[in-house]
């Protein structure tokens, strides 16, 4: 199959967009955060430059994620913000891609429509979408045209994917809203609750990276983390411990945990087999938090392997499976059957 210089694979997420060139690699990592000027309905800034600006902005700007929990929540934002992305990856240069876009598992077709809109409005000459697992599993490095069962552990910011594929598609599947925001979440309340602290969105995902554990850590770590004191309304740095990461981010990762158990429950016996062989595959930037992989082995008594750089997986696996669109063909949705041109 003939592949041009600027075919493009785009991972729409809730917390980045990563795109990737063909030959290339990812040449585009931003925050999928947009701020905007209500007044004038203006963009001001996109990625990197908008992400500064959340919870730091006047009356009349907002910084948002148009992305959230999985599923578009602004529509004609996402579309705008899409749009900047392509254009901004194409560069100058610009002679008509070929885009496959990865949309949040959780989107509707209403919503896959607008992504397949705005990638042409862009200026692609085609735009496939393809399943946030596939292509997971394909960034992982996972042969996923073989007769072989693969389980991928997709965590992300807003969902957390888990699915078996064999034969280039999804067997079985199992969505949740619950990923790395939900975490950071999580953190925000305990120390609210246990400290009167309240600490920003960047914070909380900072104790997450730094300290965050879902197994117990042999030797405990620290971090200092500034907020606003509940009941003076005055700045207070306190000392947070990882044993107190362990206990906030609790919840969240006993679901996460237990969506991998019912996906393998109901997993045919031979590709369970196949996966007991090969092992779980985790991808996402959630694959990243301390002692999760070690938290899911222990639960199934499957190992656990963290892809390599699991937050690029699914734009690498996008960007790759510009190659096997005859093959996926049947996974994919493209412009040509839902946009009218
Ligand atoms: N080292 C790390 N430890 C723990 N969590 C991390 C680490 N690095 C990134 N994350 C978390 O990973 C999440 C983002 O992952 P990723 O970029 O794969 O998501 P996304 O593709 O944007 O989201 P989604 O798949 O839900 O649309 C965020 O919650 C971020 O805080």
């Amino acid at each position: 199959m003939a592949a041009f210089r600027t075919d493009l694979g785009i991972d729409l997420g809730t917390a980045s967009i990563l795109v990737y060139a063909k030959d290339k690699g990812v040449v585009l990592n931003e925050p999928s955060v947009v701020a905007i000027d209500y007044n004038t309905n203006k963009f001001l800034a996109v990625g990197e430059e908008a992400r500064k600006m959340l919870g730091r902005t006047p009356g009349n700007i907002v910084a948002m994620r148009p992305l959230k929990e999985g599923v578009i929540s602004d529509y004609g934002v996402t579309e705008r913000m899409l749009k900047y992305f392509i254009q901004k990856a194409s560069g100058k240069t610009f002679f008509k891609p070929r885009t496959i876009v990865c949309v949040p598992s959780g989107v509707t077709e209403v919503e896959k429509r607008a992504v397949l809109e705005a990638s042409t409005q862009a200026g692609a000459r085609k735009t496939y979408l393809i399943e946030e697992p596939i292509a997971a599993a394909i960034g992982a490095g996972i042969d996923i045209t073989q007769p072989n069962g693969n389980m991928v552990v997709d965590i992300g910011g807003g969902t957390t994917d888990v699915a078996v594929i064999s034969l280039g598609g999804i067997v079985v599947s199992r969505s949740i809203k619950t990923a790395g925001d939900d975490c950071d979440e999580a953190i925000t309340r305990y120390i609210r609750k246990k400290h009167n602290v309240i600490i920003g969105e960047r914070s909380s995902e900072a104790l997450k990276i730094n300290i965050g554990t879902a197994y117990k850590r042999e030797k405990e770590v620290y971090m200092e983390i500034r907020g606003r004191n509940l009941v003076t309304g005055l700045p207070k740095t306190i000392n947070i411990s990882s044993q107190e990461m362990f206990e906030a981010m609790e919840e969240p990762i006993s679901s996460i945990v237990d969506t991998v158990h019912t996906v393998l429950e109901r997993t045919p016996p031979e590709l369970a087999a196949d996966i007991a062989n090969s092992g779980i595959v985790m991808t996402g930037g959630g694959a990243l938090l301390y002692g999760l992989d070690k938290l899911i082995s222990e639960r199934t008594g499957i190992r656990v392997n963290i892809a390599e750089d699991p937050i690029a997986c699914v734009a690498t696996g996008t960007g790759k499976a510009l190659d096997w669109v005859d093959v996926l063909e049947n996974s994919l949705l493209d412009s040509d059957s839902i946009v009218e041109r």
